[in-house]
C-alpha cells in the first residue's frame, strides 16, 4: 500500500501505532522543544465511555484521528477541525464470553489505517476492515476461536496489500501464529505457526538462518518438545510488528511456551534438548510469502513466562566502526539484543535491568542465556517455590513500546524492577480453560530504589544504560521521542511526563484522569504540533484495579506488586490532547 509507506514518512501524521514501519516512535517535529515544553497544556479531551485498560494510541492521518477502546472495542474517528467531533463510531457486537479468556485485561493495542480502510482486531478474534470515511464494515475475517481460549489484542500491521494479525492465549494452550489477509477481500493469504513442523512454521531448514547459518536440522518445532506438546505449546504473537521496506521483511516475536510448568515441556532432564522451538523467537519473514528468512530464540525452554513478543525496533547504527542495519529488542527477560536485521546475526546482548539474576550473560557464540540453577524453576522442580527470581513474569519490560531517536542513537525504554516467587505445578489441558501451571507472587525488586519502574536511555551499540530515572510503579506506557530534544511517556499514576533526552530530567508533567498504559503520539494539525495520549489504567500491571481484584488476590500474580496503585488513580478512558499556547 503506497499510501501507508508515504503517510508514515510525513511527520504531520502519526500513521501507525509505532509511528513508522521501523517502530521508532520518533518524530521529526520540533516545535515543542526542551525549552518551551514547560508551557504545554491540555487543549481538549474526549471520554471514550469505556473503563479498563486503554493501550495503543491515536493514529492521525490528515484531519482525522482514530482511537479504539478496550472491550467492546469501539473505534472512533474524530475530526481534528472541530476539537474531536465524532465523524463516526463503530461498535462491534461481541459476545462477552471472551472476557474471562483474556489473560491480562480486555485491552487492544489499537487500529491500523491504510488507504481508505481502518483495520481492527476485535477481542473475539474478528478482524474487520472499516471504510475510513464512514466507518462502515467492508469485510470481516475470523482469525481464531474464543472457546479454545484464543483472543486478539495486538494492533494489525498493513504492508502493501496485506494486513498481518497475531493471536493471544499463551495461558490457554493456544498454538500461536501470524496470519496475512488480503486487505481488499479479507481472504487469508498465509498463516505461519510458531510451533510444529517446518511447513507450518514456514521454515526451510536449508535456507532459514539462525545465528547467521542455515538451521540445518528439520522440524525443531516438533523435536524440541515432548510428544504432541507443541500442539498446545503457546508461542502466541500478541506484541508488535515492524517492517523494513528495502529488505521486504516483517519482524515479530513469539510468546511463552505452554504451560508455565517447565517439567511438562521437558524432553528429558537435559534442558538443552528442550528448547520448545519456536516459542520466545524473533522471526524475520518475507512480507509477501511469509517464508522465514531468519530466526533467533531469546529464551529457549522458558521457565519464567518471559514472552518474547516485544517490539523489534529497526535502526541504522555504528557498531565497531561499521555502519549496520540492526534490529533492537528490549526483551522481557531483561536483556537488550542488537541483531543484524538482514541475517539475524547476534551483535550485542546485555542486561538493561541491573536486577536480572536468572541468567548471568548471553553466550555470544550460541545466543543462549547462561541460566543460574538457583533461579531455574525446572532445576528447583515441580511443586517447589523458587524465590527471588528477577525479573518477574511481567518482565524487565513488557508490551509498552520503547522509542529510538536517530539524533542520539539511543533507545528510550519504559522498564520494570519487579521480582517474583514461582511455583510450578502439573496441569491438565482442557480447551478453553486456563493452562497456567504455576503460582506466582510478584514484588518490587529488593535491591532496587524501592519503586517498581525505571525509565532508561539505552545505547544499543555498546549495550549500556546511559541514564536511568526511577519511577514508583512499572512504566506501562509507550515512549515518544522528538527532534525537539524532548521525549514523553505516561505513568501508572496517570502522569503525562516530558523529559530531556540528554539526561532524563523532568521538564513537564500533567496528571491525567486515570493511569496511563497507552502510548504517547505526536502530529500536526494546520501546522501546529500536538501531543496526544489515552489514559485508562489496566493491562497486566493494572489488572487489580481493572478487574476489581483487591488485596492479595492472585490475578496471575501481578496484583500484589501494584496493590497500592488504587491510592493514586482509578478506572477511566480518556484521550487528552496537549499543545503550546498559540503565541509560542
Ligand atoms: O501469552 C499470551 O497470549 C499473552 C497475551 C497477552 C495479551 O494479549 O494481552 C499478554 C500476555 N500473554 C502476557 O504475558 C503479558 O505479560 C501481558 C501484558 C499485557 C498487557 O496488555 O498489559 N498483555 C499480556
Amino acid at each position: 500500500n503506497e499510501d501507508t509507506l508515504k503517510n508514515q514518512k510525513d511527520p504531520a501524521n502519526w500513521a501507525m501505532q509505532l509511528g513508522n514501519y521501523a517502530g521508532q516512535r520518533y518524530s521529526t517535529l520540533d516545535q515543542i522543544t526542551r525549552d518551551n515544553v514547560k508551557n504545554l497544556r491540555p487543549v481538549w479531551q474526549f471520554s471514550t465511555g469505556v473503563l479498563r485498560g486503554h493501550e495503543g494510541g491515536p493514529v492521525v492521518v490528515g484531519d482525522t484521528m482514530y482511537i479504539s477502546t478496550p472491550f467492546p472495542n469501539i473505534v472512533y474517528a474524530l475530526d481534528l477541525n472541530d476539537n474531536g467531533r465524532i465523524k463516526w463510531k463503530y461498535e462491534p457486537k461481541q459476545d462477552s464470553a471472551v472476557i474471562p479468556v483474556m489473560c491480562c485485561d480486555t485491552v487492544t493495542r489499537g487500529v491500523a489505517v491504510a488507504g481508505n480502510k481502518v483495520f481492527l482486531g476485535q477481542a473475539d478474534n474478528t478482524l474487520v476492515a472499516l471504510d475510513a470515511q464512514s466507518g462502515k464494515m467492508l469485510w470481516s475475517a475470523k482469525n481464531g476461536d474464543a472457546s479454545k481460549g484464543e483472543t486478539l489484542t495486538a494492533a494489525p500491521l498493513v504492508v502493501k496489500d496485506k494486513v498481518y494479525v497475531g493471536i493471544s492465549g499463551g495461558e490457554f494452550g493456544v498454538r500461536g501464529h501470524l496470519t496475512a489477509y488480503d486487505i481488499n477481500s479479507g481472504k487469508m493469504v498465509w498463516r505461519a505457526y510458531s510451533t510444529g513442523p517446518d511447513k507450518d512454521v514456514m521454515i526451510d531448514p536449508q535456507k532459514t538462518l539462525m545465528m547467521g547459518k542455515p538451521i540445518g536440522e528439520p522440524d525443531l518445532g516438533i523435536k524440541t518438545w515432548p510428544a504432541d506438546q507443541w500442539k498446545i505449546g503457546g508461542g502466541t504473537t500478541w506484541g508488535w510488528y515492524t517492517y523494513d521496506p528495502d529488505l521486504n521483511l516483517i519482524y515479530y516475536g513469539t510468546g511463552n511456551p505452554g504451560t508455565w510448568n517447565p517439567a511438562q515441556r521437558a524432553v528429558d532432564k537435559n534442558r538443552a534438548k528442550s528448547d520448545n522451538k519456536w516459542s520466545m523467537t524473533i522471526f524475520a519473514r518475507d512480507a509477501d510469502t511469509g517464508q522465514a528468512k531468519w530466526v533467533f530464540q531469546k529464551t529457549p525452554f522458558d521457565e519464567w513466562d518471559y514472552d518474547g513478543v516485544n517490539e523489534n525496533i529497526l535502526a541504522d547504527i555504528t557498531i565497531g566502526g561499521q555502519q549496520r542495519k540492526v534490529l533492537v529488542n528490549m526483551d522481557r527477560n531483561g536483556f537488550g539484543y542488537t541483531l543484524d536485521r538482514n541475517t539475524g546475526e547476534l551483535l550485542v546482548a546485555k542486561k538493561f535491568d541491573p536486577t536480572v539474576n536468572w541468567a548471568t550473560e548471553i553466550d555470544m557464540a550460541t545466543g543462549r542465556p547462561k541460566v543460574v540453577d538457583k533461579y531455574s524453576t525446572f532445576a528447583q522442580g515441580e511443586d517447589t517455590n523458587t524465590t527471588g527470581v528477577c525479573p518477574a513474569a511481567l518482565g524487565s519490560k513488557d508490551q509498552q513500546p520503547a522509542s529510538y531517536s536517530p539524533d542520539s542513537g539511543l533507545l528510550y525504554v519504559p522498564t520494570n524492577h519487579i521480582c517474583m516467587d514461582y511455583e510450578p505445578f502439573k496441569v491438565e489441558y482442557s480447551a478453553g480453560q486456563p493452562y497456567v501451571g504455576a503460582t506466582l507472587s510478584m514484588y518490587p525488586a529488593p535491591n532496587s530504589h524501592g519503586g517498581m519502574g525505571n525509565f532508561i536511555a539505552w545505547d544499543p551499540a555498546a549495550g549500556k544504560i546511559v541514564w536511568s530515572k526511577p519511577e514508583r510503579f512499572a512504566v506501562w506506557s509507550g515512549a515518544l521521542t522528538t527532534k525537539g530534544g524532548v521525549g514523553f511517556y505516561g505513568t501508572l499514576e496517570g502522569y503525562l511526563k516530558a523529559f530531556d533526552l540528554r539526561d532524563g530530567k523532568d521538564l513537564y508533567n500533567f496528571k491525567t484522569s486515570s493511569g496511563i498504559i497507552g502510548n504517547v503520539n505526536t502530529y500536526t494539525h494546520k501546522g501546529k504540533q500536538y501531543v496526544a495520549v489515552l489514559s485508562g489504567v489496566g493491562g497486566w500491571a493494572g489488572i487489580g484495579l481493572a478487574a476489581g481484584l483487591t488485596g492479595e488476590q492472585e490475578g496471575l500474580g501481578a496484583v500484589g506488586a501494584h496493590k497500592s496503585l488504587g491510592e493514586y488513580t482509578q478506572l477511566g478512558g480518556t484521550l487528552t490532547v496537549f499543545a503550546l499556547p498559540d503565541n509560542q
